[in-house]
């Protein structure tokens, strides 16, 4: 039996966009050739910063419209309940797929938190959205592992730098927990989130990534974001084996 692709997939990290101009923003780099657009949702505790809520995000949903797959990344230590506000206002969904990713961070259930990260999965497929987890540098792999094979969740993100700020340096050593994962799960999301640009991304790539986000480069080139887009795609497609 044939089985699908990997999909390789660039989300354009919004916390380094211009938020004065949102929507415009989202739409530029959807043009240039974004494939999801990564909503990072910080709440002030679980990280030492605040983004949006489920207000602007409503705005940005109607801003991009509903075909448009909103990769929401909640560094909150509520995400049961901050899920729940933004999957209320994200609008009617006629599509035949979910447009609303949910990922959340192990660390906020504590260390047997698995039975309530499961009923958050749960949850969030309930809402007909699309649930994943995240693991900061300092986490291990493993905790994550029953998720996975339980098929609770459809992507595993692995921060490459500590969570709460875009611009920071790309952290390697988070890498080898990709390796890890890929081997056990070819056809697993990994996502690899924070310092991925053009001289990095090879190396997210090649450790088994497939679907990468990025900010600072993207949305720090200016009118050059399709450049640096295409420049992230084809680091996916060289290392999953697509015709470049
Ligand atoms: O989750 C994040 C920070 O917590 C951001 O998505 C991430 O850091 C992307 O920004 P950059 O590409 O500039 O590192």
């Amino acid at each position: 039996m044939q089985s699908k692709p990997l999909a390789t997939i660039v989300a354009p990290s919004l916390l380094s966009c211009d938020f004065g101009n949102l929507g415009a923003e989202a739409k530029r780099v959807l043009d240039a050739g974004a494939d999801w657009l990564h909503v990072d949702v910080m709440d002030g505790h679980f990280v030492d910063n605040l983004t949006l809520g489920p207000v602007v995000f409503q705005g940005l949903r109607r801003a991009v419209g509903q075909q448009v797959f909103l990769d929401c990344h909640f560094m909150t230590t509520a995400p049961v309940f901050w899920i729940e506000q933004f999957a209320r206002v994200n609008g009617d969904n006629q599509g035949p797929a979910p447009n609303l990713g949910c990922t959340f961070h192990y660390e906020v259930f504590g260390e047997d938190g698995l039975r309530m990260a499961l009923a958050l999965c749960e949850r969030v497929r309930a809402l007909r959205a699309r649930p994943a987890v995240a693991l900061r540098p300092s986490t291990p792999v493993e905790a994550v592992l029953p998720l996975v094979d339980a098929a609770a969740v459809d992507m595993v993100l692995i921060m490459t730098v500590e969570p709460g700020h875009g611009g920071q340096s790309f952290m390697p050593e988070c890498l080898p927990k990709v390796r890890f994962l890929r081997e056990r799960y070819p056809l697993l999301d990994i996502q690899a989130d924070g310092g991925i640009g053009l001289t990095t991304a090879d190396a997210a790539a090649q450790a088994g990534c497939n679907v990468l986000v990025s900010g600072s480069a993207v949305f720090g080139a200016g009118p050059d974001a399709g450049r640096v887009i295409a420049g992230l795609r084809e680091a996916l497609h060289r290392a999953h084996d697509h015709s470049v």
